[in-house]
């Protein structure tokens, strides 16, 4: 048995947000520039909930603007394009977010098309995709590069180690295989259709669940010492009929196993955040400079 290191993302997050605040200060004091990012929510998710209301307590922390738009679950499509042209044209913005998911009737991919690449904070615009596949400078998806910011700072270089990131989404598992190929990894992504998914996660020096399905990547599949990053956010009712949060990966599990796991909460969600607040800057100074 090994003593598995907790990598602590909240810890990280609330150093990297204060690094951003201070150059929000700086920026402002430079240009007389605020950098603004706008929140498009249609209708309530609950998953989203908690994050959208971490995300604007934290954009103003950071000294920066926030503007949230809460629109009914049956506003249509054309009504959400038409804001975002407003949002597009508007130049106190600098970041916009849609929130997914989106209600039915709106076509996801039609709204990211519309969102202006310079101000897609996300990452999720073609655009963003395509220049970071190909290599050139582009707005990176927030989770995939929180993830990448806990692995340099958990192993150093991860040139020559096998990754494996379980879960082929377009905001989490594809940009994270772009990011980790960047850093010269060996790169698995498995998915729904995978076969023999514990054989193919015990061959990870790095594990990433970004599946959504609590606790299903269990210890027996994890390499020993592997570091392992947990995506998932799952809400789940406990044995005592309390609702919690619990990850993809079986984290008691990994104790002993692992030599590096994040927690969830306070793993790679507070990242997500910080890296926003971090595109947001970055494409505020673009846009002005
Ligand atoms: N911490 C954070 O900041 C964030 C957390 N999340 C969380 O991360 C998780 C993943 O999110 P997201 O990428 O949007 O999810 P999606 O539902 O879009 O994608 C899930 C992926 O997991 C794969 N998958 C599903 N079931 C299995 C299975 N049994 N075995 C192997 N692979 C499987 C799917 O495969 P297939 O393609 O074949 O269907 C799919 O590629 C969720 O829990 C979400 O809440 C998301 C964003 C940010
Ligand atoms: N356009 C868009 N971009 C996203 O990045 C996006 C999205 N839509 N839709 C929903 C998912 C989910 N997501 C989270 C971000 C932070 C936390 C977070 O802060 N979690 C904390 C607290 C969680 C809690 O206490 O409930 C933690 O894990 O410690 C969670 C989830 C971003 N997403
Ligand atoms: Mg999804």
């Amino acid at each position: 048995m090994i003593e598995t290191r907790l990598i602590d993302g909240k810890a990280f997050a609330e150093t990297l947000r204060a690094r951003i605040a201070s150059d929000v200060t700086a920026f402002h004091a430079a240009t007389g520039v605020k950098p603004g990012l706008a929140v498009v929510l249609v209708g309530e998710d609950p998953a989203s909930s908690v994050y959208v209301r971490n995300k604007g307590r934290q954009t103003l922390e950071a000294g920066m603007a926030s503007f949230e738009h809460k629109l009914p679950a049956e506003t249509s499509q054309d009504e959400v394009l038409a804001l975002i042209a407003t949002l597009n044209a508007d130049s106190s913005v600098h970041g916009i977010l849609v929130q997914l998911p989106l209600p039915g009737h709106i076509d996801a991919q039609a709204v990211l098309a519309t969102i202006d690449p310079a101000k897609d904070v996300d990452g999720f615009h073609v655009v963003n995709a395509g220049r970071l596949a190909v290599g050139l400078e582009a707005l990176v998806p927030c989770t995939p590069l929180g993830c990448v910011m806990l692995l340099k700072d958990t192993l150093g270089s991860l040139a020559g180690l096998e990754a494996v990131v379980v879960g082929r989404s377009n905001i989490v598992g594809k940009p994270l295989a772009q990011l980790l190929l960047r850093e010269d990894c060996t790169v698995t992504i498995a998915h729904s259709r995978t076969r023999d998914l514990p054989g193919v996660c015990r061959r990870a020096d790095i594990l990433i669940g970004a599946v959504g399905r609590p606790e299903m990547i269990r210890g027996d599949w994890i390499k020993p010492g592997a570091t392992v990053i947990d995506v998932g956010i799952n809400r789940i009712t406990g044995a005592d009929g309390k609702n919690r949060l619990v990850g993809d990966v079986a984290f008691e599990e990994a104790q002993g196993i692992a030599g590096a796991i994040t927690p969830v909460p306070g793993g790679v969600g507070p990242m997500t955040i910080a890296c926003l607040l971090a595109n947001t800057l970055t494409a505020a100074r673009r846009l002005v400079g």
